[in-house]
């Protein structure tokens, strides 16, 4: 599978945030978001070919290395970490990833995907978290050509998004860059059915940590009105939009 990069960090997003955790990044996705913070793994996937051997080796080297330390923070970490995100790019586009989530399993990890919930596989993971994409997410056809096209024929799975609630423990993190974006959240909800508004996560979009703040001003009262939770996407104030964190 190709692989952008695998190391330990602290989960920023969603429900766990604060968690140490080996992220696995793998690259290549079925979709151009605009806004995408990884381009090295959608626009232009980059990284090197790794078997599932190779990767659950690498997490367990990572599992047990430094973590990146947080500025005006005194951090004690002794390790290893026991948890697990495979996100990329779109993960559930690997071939390998059933097998991957075995391996990893087997190793006693708790493993977490990141998903936009466009793809069905019958992986097995303690968490899925699924980040549909709104029309926010459409790129100009002057950036993406025919990926304009193909991204917003793809992008829309409420029937993917209801299956992989069905089976799985689950949170849902959508993208806002601005207050009507929540209608067309509260459309999807309903296309998907039964789901559990407290793991409905409202994110700001947004790859800097004033961006992020700004919006967090209207987000977050926003959805304690509408009985969401509020992802602020604390990884950008630890660390910056930097890889490897
Ligand atoms: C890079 S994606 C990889 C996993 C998968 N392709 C997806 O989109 O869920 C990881 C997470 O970053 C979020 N994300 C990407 N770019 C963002 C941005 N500019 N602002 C806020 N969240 C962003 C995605 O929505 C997703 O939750
Ligand atoms: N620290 C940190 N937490 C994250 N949670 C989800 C991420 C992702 O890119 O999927 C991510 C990431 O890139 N960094
Ligand atoms: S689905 Fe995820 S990885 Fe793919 S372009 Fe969108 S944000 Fe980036
Ligand atoms: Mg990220």
């Amino acid at each position: 599978m190709l692989i952008s990069e695998i190391y330990l960090s602290r989960q920023g997003e969603g429900r766990l945030t604060g968690t140490p955790s080996v992220f696995v990044r793998t690259s290549g996705c079925n979709l151009r978001c605009d806004f995408c913070d990884t381009p090295f793994t959608s626009w232009k996937p980059e990284g090197t070919q790794q078997s599932v051997s190779e990767v659950v080796d690498s997490v367990a080297q990572a599992a047990s290395g430094p973590l990146p330390s947080r500025s005006g923070i005194e951090d004690q970490f002794d390790g290893p970490a026991a948890h697990v995100v495979l996100t990329g790019g779109e993960p559930m586009l690997a071939k390998e990833i059933e097998s991957l989530c075995a391996a990893l399993a087997d190793a006693t990890f708790h493993i977490t995907i990141e998903t936009a919930g466009t793809l069905d596989r019958m992986v097995d993971c303690d968490l899925m978290s699924i980040s549909p994409k709104l029309s926010n997410s459409k790129p100009t056809e002057q950036r993406a050509g025919q990926w304009a096209a193909k991204h917003e024929a793809t992008r829309y799975r409420p029937d993917v998004v209801a299956s992989l609630v069905a089976r799985h423990d689950y949170q849902l993190k959508f993208v806002v860059a601005c207050e009507t974006d929540v209608l067309e959240i509260e459309s999807f909800l309903a296309e998907v059915g039964e789901i559990d508004r407290t793991k409905v996560l409202l994110m700001p979009e947004g790859i800097d940590a004033a961006t992020l703040a700004d919006r967090a001003q209207w987000l977050e009262p926003l959805c304690n009105d509408r009985g969401f939770s509020f992802c602020p996407r604390q990884h950008i104030f630890w660390y910056g939009n930097k890889r490897a964190t």
